[in-house]
């Protein structure tokens, strides 16, 4: 009977469960050894212990066709039957499943590995993007540095990968269709459990609603690069170069933000200055970040963490640098590898990986078909949402990062325009990278025109130009780690809107925040120390991925849906701030199409 079959079923797929963690154990512990000491004989290893869980997989798979899980009453059964019943990328044959694998990490390697030269000294071509390429593109403000640095960077990164990922896109798509997808963006897109093309709806609800504050914050450094470089280099009303906003993407322009801001007779606060004053070290940063999860009742790091991490670039052998949070399944460990840099962009990256961490340890105990963010945004959504309290004036004020005067008018000014350098301005970035990636899966942008569309989607999103022409020799996607590297990336579009629903919804719990009340702004709410906000974030990420993820945010923000209105709630006195200086200053707001070539 029914009974009977549902606990077969339940014997059966426990069972399975647990030798699928250990599978993930194991491979896990090879991938960590390749990305962190990339060699051929690593690279080999890894694959081989690909291709030995994808058969173990795929066995497991067909046994677990046999059950009419759809009929049982016992909505996790089903929910755990559900995510087993779709084997993956293991759809493939053997021989395309070890190609795909070869494909992607021969991109991944040739991106972590790329150096260029120098732009003063041509003799010197050692440079790495990290710390190297990175730190001379923060710092330098002169156009014809920035340029060849973009230029040199793009070609290495970009362009060599061109023909390995017209031959992903191929066998990706391949295994989507095995997977009964139609293709690998459809397969993307049903991580967040949308119906339909409804995800995509949302995805352009939100920028509609985000765009506005995006075009003034856009007019508004427009013309203060054009003071800075002069309107030979920006011009008035057309999109900005890509080159000259500090970050080799353009995806946070916080490194212009110290002759930008719009009042510079404020007092910077220049956190980087005073990490590097007070003797900073990398430790250090994660120890903090570390007790600022403690201080809300939230776990603390494991020993293996401490013990297993890499939170330095190696001076011995190439790593794959790009920062990154591990769980190798065991509930003990659990690691980070990120090459510490010390300054502001790294002390956020370390709350971020730190938040990583965080959602392992607080789904530990889920079966491991559960250990996942509820959807992937929710996991990119964890350390950005404490890093939006420790970047607070208050909090910075009390471990000392800053000093003196406490909230004015213009501080706050200041402040909001720094937070809006990193968090309005990254939405049409990661916008445009999935757009561009889906029309390529759709097979609506061929080889023949991959670059053309990857412009056409930076430029009309980001009101970006190529610092010089572009063609189809060029492949500037991919200049972009996450897609040499095969990382969806839609999950930061959404952390980026629903970590200001998280965050809101635990400054309120937190005493920190109430609305109109001018003393418990959002802007200045930092939920440290405060147990009810930690509990109630605790329970949230407890539930891992057992839930469709609306029931997830609902037991945090009682809301059920991503929506941009935590995001304009933070940045309003910014947004009207910026309206009325563009109006005093007459600025265009958004730009007229480009002269660059690209097309
Ligand atoms: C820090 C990570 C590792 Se999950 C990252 O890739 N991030 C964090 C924010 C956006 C995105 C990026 O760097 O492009
Ligand atoms: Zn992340």
């Amino acid at each position: 009977d029914l009974e009977a079959l549902e606990l077969e079923g339940r014997e059966y797929i426990f069972q399975l469960d647990k030798s699928a963690g250990a599978r993930k154990n194991k491979v896990g512990i090879f991938e960590w050894d390749y990305y962190s000491n990339i060699t051929k004989e690593n690279e080999e290893k890894w694959i081989q212990a690909r291709i030995e869980q994808s058969q173990q997989e795929k066995r497991a798979w067909e046994e677990t066709k046999m059950y009419r899980w759809q009929d049982f009453q016992d909505f996790t059964l089903r929910r755990m039957f559900k995510k087993y019943s779709k084997l993956g990328v293991s759809a493939l044959p053997d021989e395309k499943y070890k190609q795909l694998m070869k494909l992607i990490a021969d991109m991944e390697s040739n991106y972590a590995t790329a150096k260029i030269c120098e732009y003063k000294d041509r003799s010197k071509c050692n440079l790495s993007l990290e710390p190297e390429i990175t730190d001379l593109f923060a710092k330098s403000q002169d156009p014809e540095e920035l340029k060849h640095l973009w230029v040199e960077w793009h070609k290495e990164a970009g362009a060599k990968a061109r023909n390995n990922f017209t031959e992903y896109v191929g066998l990706y798509n391949e295994a989507a269709k095995l997977n009964d997808y139609k293709d690998v963006a459809d397969w993307w897109q049903s991580e967040y459990e949308a119906d339909a093309d409804n995800f995509e709806q949302q995805l352009a609800k939100i920028w509609e609603d985000v765009k506005p504050l995006y075009q003034q914050l856009h007019a508004y450094v427009r013309k203060r690069l054009r003071d800075k470089y002069g309107d030979h280099i920006v011009s008035a009303r057309g999109p900005i170069p890509a080159h000259l906003l500090g970050n080799m993407w353009a995806q946070s322009w916080n490194n212009i933000q110290s002759f930008t801001r719009p009042y510079p007779d404020k007092k910077e606060i220049d956190i980087t200055q005073s990490m590097k004053s007070q003797n900073y070290t990398a430790l250090k940063m994660f120890q903090m970040s570390d007790e600022f999860f403690r201080s809300l009742n939230l776990s603390a790091m494991p020993p293996k963490f401490w013990k297993n991490s890499i939170i330095e670039k190696p001076t011995d052998r190439e790593i794959v640098c790009h920062a990154s949070a591990w769980d190798f399944y065991d509930g003990e460990d659990f690691r980070i590898k990120q090459c510490t840099t010390i300054d502001y962009e790294y002390f956020q990256t370390t709350h971020h990986e730190m938040g990583h961490i965080q959602y392992y340890l607080q789904y530990r105990n889920q079966p491991f078909v559960f250990r996942d963010g509820a959807n992937p945004g929710f996991h990119e959504a964890v350390g950005d949402t404490i890093a939006l309290s420790v970047s607070s004036p208050k909090h910075l004020r009390r471990v000392g990062l800053t000093t003196g005067d406490a909230e004015d008018e213009q501080t706050e000014i200041n402040q909001l325009y720094k937070m809006g350098l990193d968090k309005i301005v990254f939405l049409p970035f990661a916008y445009a990278i999935d757009q561009f990636r889906y029309g390529v899966f759709r097979g609506s942008t061929t080889p023949e025109d991959y670059n053309c569309h990857y412009w056409k989607l930076r430029e009309s999103l980001q009101g970006l130009e190529p610092p010089v022409n572009r063609t189809e020799e060029d492949f500037d996607a991919a200049a972009k780690y996450h897609v040499s590297a095969n990382v969806e990336y839609a999950r930061y579009y959404v952390s980026f809107i629903i970590q200001f629903q998280f965050h809101r919804a635990l400054c309120q719990l937190a005493g920190e925040y109430v609305p109109e009340d001018l003393n418990k702004k959002l802007v200045d709410c930092d939920i440290y120390q405060s147990i009810a906000a930690g509990n109630a974030f605790a329970n949230m990420l407890k539930m891992g991925s057992s839930k469709p993820w609306p029931d997830a945010m609902e037991v945090l923000t009682g809301q059920r849906s991503m929506k941009a209105d935590g995001l304009l709630e933070y940045f309003r006195p910014l947004y009207e701030w910026l309206q009325a200086e563009n109006q005093r200053t007459g600025e265009y707001i958004g730009w007229e199409p480009s002269k660059m070539q690209y097309c």
